[in-house]
């Protein structure tokens, strides 16, 4: 539960821009993307840092030298066409990698370009939206029918999954209709790919994502009322500009500051490199928890940033991931809330002023908390 890489699969049709917003979020040229259908075949794969303005000055309070933010893992996929769960296009071999993801960005094109080629023609972000939804719904059917004629497909699995098929065969999500964390768990080595959050990237040209803002949002709304196969409770958009975004991540820092502030674009609100990671994060319910401050240095240069997932993470499961002899060695937590530790000039002064409690090895670690573990060998 602790640390597990967060995945997040970019998927949408052919030649939308999902290998030019993998680049973007990436700040480097990774994939190629080309103006042609079936231009990402193998998948490109890349760690992310989650933005965390507080990370640098929790490592100088805690006298280390070095500070890792924690990361999440973008995969670009092939894209994805009308009958691909029939076999159409590339078919849906590479779904599989999409089954392993926690949430899916879902790639739309809002952008007119003659020259950007189409598949299916003309420029309906709601059609398009349609195909690829109603292709997951269809793959994840197949998928289930498949394990359903399983015979060790028993208990509970069976049942959620007899659920599951009942509602999609109604045009119904996996997560929408309603299942437990319990039933959730029960069906989740299955990866359903329509039980997966949706983050819907909204990708437009550089006119529409800066001079005419408010109408791209209006239209990014209207988009998502009218999609269907969608979740209005969960699922969520954001304006990406694919092309403007990938160039300006080639820039050297000063020219693409100069040139983001010429077009009225703020950095750590509107570029997805920055905003995509904190989406993710909330959307998922990540908490980041901190190890290495209060660690004396002959033992720990780094503070290192931890992603835990909803539903708690133990101090004794963070020691266990810290090293095998810290579990073992267990005596207590000193626990700070990395806001309170910054204000400080260092550990000790936090301390000094109360700001540390000490914990058992049952506490539930909270977002921000910075984790320092006493252990004897
Ligand atoms: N916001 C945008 N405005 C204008 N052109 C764009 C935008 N985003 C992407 N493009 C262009 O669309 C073309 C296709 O992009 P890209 O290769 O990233 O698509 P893709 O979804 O990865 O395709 P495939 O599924 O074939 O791998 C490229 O020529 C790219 O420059
Ligand atoms: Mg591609």
């Amino acid at each position: 539960q602790i640390s597990m890489k967060i995945k997040c699969g970019l998927v949408g049709l052919p030649n939308v821009g999902k290998s030019t917003l993998f680049n973007a979020i990436s700040q480097k040229t990774l994939a190629q993307a080309k103006n042609f259908p079936f231009c990402t075949i193998e998948p490109n794969i890349t760690p992310i840092p989650i933005p965390d303005p507080n990370l640098q000055r929790v490592a100088t309070v805690g006298q280390k030298n070095k500070a890792l933010p924690a990361t999440i893992t973008l995969i670009d996929v092939a894209g994805l066409v009308r009958g691909a769960s029939r076999g159409e296009g590339l078919g849906n071999k590479f779904l599989a990698t999409v089954r392993e993801c926690d949430i899916i960005i879902h790639v739309v094109r809002n952008y007119e370009d003659d020259d950007v080629i189409h598949v299916e023609d003309k420029v309906d972000p709601v059609a398009d939206a349609e195909v690829v939804n109603l292709e997951l719904l269809l793959a994840d059917d197949m998928h289930i029918e498949r394990r359903l004629e399983r015979t060790n497909c028993v208990g509970d699995e069976r049942n959620v999954l007899l659920k599951v098929q009942k509602g999609i065969r109604t045009g119904l999500n996996a997560r929408s209709i309603g299942l437990t964390y319990e039933e959730k768990h029960s069906i989740k080595s299955m990866g359903l790919l329509t039980l997966k959050p949706v983050l819907y990237a909204f990708n437009t040209d550089e006119v529409d994502f800066t001079l005419n803002k408010e109408e791209t949002i209006d239209q990014a709304e209207a988009f998502m009322s009218r999609i269907g196969y969608c979740d209005r409770e969960t699922d969520t958009y954001t304006l990406v500009s694919a092309k403007l975004e990938s160039e300006v991540g080639l820039l050297d820092i000063d020219e693409r500051n100069e040139y983001l502030e010429e077009i009225g674009v703020d950095c750590t609100t509107q570029l997805t490199y920055y905003t995509l990671p904190l989406l993710v994060k909330d959307i998922l319910s990540l908490s980041l928890v901190y190890t290495g401050p209060g660690v004396p240095p002959e033992r720990s240069m780094t503070t290192k940033t931890h992603i835990v997932q909803p539903r708690g993470v133990k101090t004794i499961e963070l020691a266990g991931k810290l090293h095998g002899d810290i579990e073992r060695g267990f005596i207590h937590a000193e626990v700070v809330d990395a806001r309170d530790m910054i204000n400080y000039d260092s550990y000790n002064a936090a301390k000094d002023d109360g700001k540390v409690r000490m914990e058992g090895k049952d506490y539930s670690v909270q977002d921000n908390d910075v984790v320092l573990i006493k252990w004897r060998k």
